[in-house]
């Protein structure tokens, strides 16, 4: 196993931050509502309904901090064009940053992190992607030629330039969900983990059935209405099939993991589908929040990230969060049964199961984790029960701002509900064998 420096209690000694309250548009399947919307249009709409949410017009925030994993060579000042084009103060500072589908999570963290460091008093991370509005690149061929046509100083340089294209360097290149270093896109790579967990289909259609199921329930309860605010005509994520059942999802044909020896378990239906979406989430110190007259709906308390080598090493690609959570807990004398919420990214339904099974499993922890025995179970009633991705659907950089705001809530529902304080761990895996976790608590 590769040794890791180990990090030394951090958290005491800085002051808290604080997640205010949240908000994005409403999340659409790809193609659809949000077809012709840029990532710009989308985060700054995200952007708007949270400064009108807490009448946050002409102040200028301490930092506004989100990214796109699918981005135009054009937005390369994407949150900071998004800023300017909303409400905020013009003078507010931002910055694009980009971990794949941890990319909101990250956010939060950085955000989080200067607020207890006294750097900033306030701030905004979030994310943004379309796969509708996704870039399309040229050929390295047609690229090279451009770029000399362009620097060309006369009119037959420049023909000549031209006229080194090849039909072949004529085809684009639409961006993908494969691994760089692999070819495989991620569902494959998560077909192959899911195998060789031994994790069924009756148990990934389960964790389908109960996204949307759960997110149904929220969304007619009105937990959504302080926290999403519609666009372009939608109210609801257009994803969520209230009226799916354990019948559907048995029907539906495997789509990955087809060339494998074992069945294949991994369908549309426990997968999450392609989407479009932007999300954003208010930080801020407590002293900001009081004078502001804001609430406070959770405290964020401290985050791990880690990688795993699947590229030469045998770890699944989206198993990162299994290594960072024991990390994350051990700093914080913690054990997975002080948690009253547990929030598991659904990049595919066997996603949640595999890292469920690894935090149960003896050997592993013990050769893979480097821990004493297993880690220990999650009890499933405390697991995404407001939905979370297969039924909400995963605009990659948005979701990070969904599930932060989503548990802050949550936490402070919990908390009034109990007259006791709640807490919450979440865990996000992301492409290039990443994973971001954090724990926040109610307020
Ligand atoms: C770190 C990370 O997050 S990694 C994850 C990154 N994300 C990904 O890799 C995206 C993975 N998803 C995909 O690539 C695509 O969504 C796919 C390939 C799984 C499916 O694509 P499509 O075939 O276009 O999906 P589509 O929405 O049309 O669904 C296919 C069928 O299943 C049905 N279906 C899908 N979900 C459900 C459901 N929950 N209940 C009932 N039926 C369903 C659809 O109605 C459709 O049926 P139809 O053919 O009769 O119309």
């Amino acid at each position: 196993m590769a040794t890791r420096q180990t990090t030394a209690a951090t958290t005491t000694g800085v002051r808290d931050a604080v997640v205010i309250g949240g908000n994005r548009i409403p999340f659409a399947r790809a193609g659809k509502k949000y077809a012709d919307a840029s990532n710009q249009e989308m985060f700054t709409a995200a952007l708007d309904g949270l400064v009108a949410r807490f009448g946050l017009q002409g102040e200028r925030l301490g930092e506004v901090v989100g990214g796109a994993v699918l981005k135009h060579s054009r937005d390369f000042n994407l949150v900071r064009e998004s800023v300017l084009g909303s409400a905020l103060h013009p003078a507010t500072p931002a910055f694009d940053l980009q971990q794949a589908c941890a990319t909101g999570l990250e956010a939060a963290i950085t955000v989080a992190n200067k607020i207890r460091l006294g750097q900033i008093e306030s701030g905004v991370a979030g994310g943004t992607d379309t796969v509708s509005d996704a870039p399309v690149a040229v050929s390295e061929g047609l690229r090279r030629a451009l770029l000399d046509a362009q620097h060309a100083k006369t009119f037959q340089a420049r023909l000549k330039a031209l006229a080194k294209v090849r039909p072949a360097d004529l085809k684009p290149l639409v961006p993908a969900t494969d691994e760089p270093r692999t070819g495989l896109s991620m569902g494959e790579h998560q077909a192959i983990t899911a195998a060789r967990w031994g994790i069924t289909r009756e148990a990934q259609d389960e964790i389908a059935l109960a996204s949307h199921q759960h997110l149904a329930a929220a969304w007619d309860s009105g937990f959504f209405d302080d926290l999403v605010t519609p666009f372009r005509g939608l109210t609801r994520d257009d994803n969520m099939r209230p009226d799916t059942s354990a019948e559907k999802l048995a029907s539906l044909k495997p789509v990955f993991g087809r060339s494998l020896e074992t069945p294949a378990t991994m369908t549309a239906g426990n997968s999450t589908p392609l989407t479009d979406g932007a999300s954003t989430v208010l930080l801020g110190s407590r002293e900001w929040a009081q004078a502001h007259d804001l609430p406070v709906l959770a405290k964020f308390v401290d985050a791990e990230t880690a990688a795993v080598d699947f590229v030469h090493g045998h770890e699944g690609l989206l198993m990162a969060p299994a290594h960072a959570v024991p990390r994350l807990l051990a700093r914080n004398g913690l054990t997975l049964a002080d948690f009253d919420l547990v929030e598991i990214h659904e990049a595919f339904a066997s996603t949640v199961l595999t890292i469920l099974a690894a935090w149960e499993d003896d050997d592993y922890c013990k050769n893979e984790l480097g821990l004493t025995g297993a880690l220990g179970s999650v009890d499933r009633a405390r697991l995404n029960v407001a939905g979370s991705s297969l039924a909400a659907g995963h605009p990659f950089a948005a979701t990070g701002g969904r599930i932060v705001a989503t548990t802050a809530k949550l936490l402070a529902q919990k908390a009034a509900e109990t007259g006791r304080p709640a807490r919450a761990l979440i865990s996000i895996c992301a492409a290039g064998g990443l994973g971001a976790t954090a724990i926040l608590e109610s307020a």
